[in-house]
């Protein structure tokens, strides 16, 4: 199917990206390429940050271009196939769930919407009652869905322990493996896995990179790379042994932050996958149009949800003040909208090397409501606080003037119980925002109205649907309230100055991707080669400008410890590049500036210095 034939689309998606040409930032893979709509990302205000980032997501549902590099896109005949084909796999499961399970694995934001979604479909099944066949897979195990852990994701071993112990007794499994930017050795471990015993597993990948552009470097520890696997995988999918679902999306607003379009195309694609299934499993014939009726509920999301872009750009700036302030943006949400609020705060640990204090999220009910496997997590910590008591008691005491507070919940929730916390937090702080989903026919109540000056009421249609369809509405929500926060919290960090041109470049060095990330910024922005980035990198590090030949001969993973102690590593890396100083004396200089990025575009701009380097095309090429 070529969309633009048979398929009429809700939002305009913008003109093919420069992007999709062959050459562009040719080694590297699309999640990693800086995407040409933000490329003056640093220099916009709130409203053209929304409207870029608004830009970025609807490339989601932009179809294959035939004329151009031919990616397949999310409407590409051969993806609706592969979900479909998926699909089928999944009703087998549900129809006899006794022996069967089907299990989502991730990490970071993926991990966590493999939670997500395994609570919703079970629910789902509840309903019916059926018994529930969905399980999850987050690396660094439950504490990792409200704390940032990213170290494990470089575990290959430990991801196939996890699925091992997951799906024990098990004769029927479908393993699905989601790494948005195919690249996490822990899944790479679990897809191997799966492989070895296919007797029991269908494996599936998603993720969307081609598999040409999957992750090739060596894994610690193992013998594949992650590209061996996937290949692997490609291999049997012909054959229904395995699957990969890997529809091009187009580079992330912000330079490999997978977090964002690609979480949200994570979630848009199995929710719609799993939709089918169950709806087959009533006897529902799943047909392609069935396929684009859901997926078009999806873009329909996208319009209605950017249609408040001026409300958005408003808590956008909000929050970056209250940043730039050193105060903090707190996100106080209902059911699963509350770890949607999660999801967002923990990633600004390591996508900005903010304080984990900095932005926080808060679920009614804690961890009742999260139904984490693990339960209540133990031992607790200031960290580990996630339920709106905890937020009373540990945080309410010391709001101030500085702080923002957003409200995430829908007019089915107890409006009630949301006035009385907005009515004690109104006496620390008058940045009180609201986002508010409503049905057509419900309004939010004017008692609330008038406490909360200019909240983001997102009025859905309703939907007739049969049971399974209704579930939609849900996941409507859930993803418009992530576009809403993920362009609040980037937008937010843009205006720190956390941010050259769409290029991260504060970012914690937690895991092998990362200090790959690091080194191909440095070349991306100073023009050096591979080599020389790397020995730089090293020495902000260990912050020796002569390094040892132990250091030179250390493991990444060593690196990554030696990182994880230090502040301000890649930009210290980038001053010294660009101006051929120290990294004493960078550091010294960023300590001085009033921002990063203010750090960097001054020595950009120091006399003298070529500025060929900042050509983006030049990108990686010289490893
Ligand atoms: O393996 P994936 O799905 O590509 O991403 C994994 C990850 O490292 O990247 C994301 C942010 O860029 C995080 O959410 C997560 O921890």
């Amino acid at each position: 199917m070529r969309g633009s034939r048979r398929y009429k689309h809700v939002i305009d998606t913008p003109d093919p990206g420069k992007w999709e040409l062959a050459g562009y930032e040719e080694s590297l893979p699309i999640s990693e390429k800086s995407n040409p709509i933000t490329r003056e990302l640093d220099k916009a205000d709130p409203n053209t940050l929304v409207q870029l980032l608004r830009d970025c997501d609807a490339e989601i549902f932009q179809e294959e271009d035939e004329t151009i590099i031919n990616y397949q896109r999310l409407y590409s005949e051969s993806i609706l196939k592969t979900v479909a084909d998926i699909a089928k796999k999944v009703q087998q499961i549900i129809e006899s769930p006794e022996d069967g399970l089907i299990v989502l694995s991730g990490c970071g934001t993926s991990g966590r919407l493999a939670l997500l979604l395994a609570n919703s479909f079970n629910r789902l099944m509840r309903g019916l009652h059926q018994s529930p066949c969905y399980s999850y897979i987050i690396a660094g195990g439950d504490r990792s869905i409200v704390t940032a852990q990213e170290a494990p994701e470089d575990n290959p071993a430990q991801g196939q322990e996890e699925l091992q112990r997951v799906c024990e007794g098990k004769k029927k499994v479908v393993f699905i493996g989601i790494s948005c930017s195919l690249s996490a050795p822990f899944i790479a471990g679990q897809l191997d896995y799966c492989m070895k015993n296919l007797d029991v597993f269908l494996p599936v990948l998603v993720g969307f990179n081609p598999v040409s552009m999957s992750r090739n470097d060596r894994i610690e520890g193992w013998d594949s790379t992650f590209r061996q696997v996937a290949e692997q995988m490609q291999n049997l999918h012909d054959a229904q042994r395995a699957f990969v679902l890997n529809p091009a999306v187009g580079p992330e607003g912000l330079c490999g932050s997978s977090r964002m379009k690609g979480g949200s195309a994570t979630k848009i694609l199995l929710e719609t996958l799993f939709l089918v299934a169950h709806k087959a499993s009533s006897k529902v014939e799943v047909t392609e149009k069935c396929l684009l009726e859901i997926l078009r509920t999806y873009e329909r999301a996208h319009k209605v949800t950017y249609s408040h872009s001026k409300k958005i750009a408003a808590l956008l700036k909000q929050s970056a003040t209250s940043l730039q302030k050193k105060g903090h943006l707190y996100i106080l949400g209902w059911g699963t909208l509350g770890l949607v609020g999660i999801m967002d705060a923990v990633e600004c640990v390591p996508s900005y090397n903010a304080d984990w204090r900095d932005v926080r999220g808060f679920i009614n009910g804690g961890y009742h409501t999260l139904e984490n496997q693990e339960g209540e997590l133990t031992p607790p910590g200031a960290e580990f606080a996630v339920s709106h008591e905890d937020f009373m008691k540990s945080i309410l005491p010391t709001v101030s003037v500085m702080d923002t507070i957003v409200f995430l919940f829908t007019l089915d929730d107890e409006v009630e119980e949301v006035e009385k916390l907005v009515e004690l937090v109104k006496e620390k702080t008058s940045n009180i925002h609201a986002v508010c989903h409503a049905t057509a026919g419900q309004y939010l109540p004017n008692s609330t109205k008038k406490m909360i000056p200019s909240p983001i009421v997102i009025t859905w249609p309703i939907l007739f649907l049969e049971y399974e369809g209704a579930f939609i509405q849900t996941f409507q929500r859930e993803l418009s309230s992530k576009w809403i926060l993920d362009t609040v919290t980037s937008g937010a960090h843009v205006l720190k100055g956390k941010i050259y041109r769409n290029f991260i470049v504060d970012f914690t060095i937690c895991n092998s991707k990362h200090f790959q990330r690091a080194v191909s910024v440095l070349q991306r922005l100073t023009g050096h080669p591979h080599a020389r980035c790397t020995e730089t990198l090293l020495q902000s590090i260990y912050g020796e400008q002569t390094l040892s030949e132990q250091i030179r001969n250390t493991e990444t993973s060593q690196h990554i410890r030696a990182a994880m102690s230090r502040d301000k590593v890649l930009p210290v890396a980038i001053v010294s590049l660009l101006r051929n100083c120290s990294v004493a004396e960078a550091r010294t200089r960023l300590e001085s500036s009033e921002s990063i990025r203010a750090a960097i575009e001054s020595s950009l701009n120091v006399p003298g210095r070529k500025r060929v380097a900042e050509s983006s095309e030049m990108a990686g090429r010289s490893r």
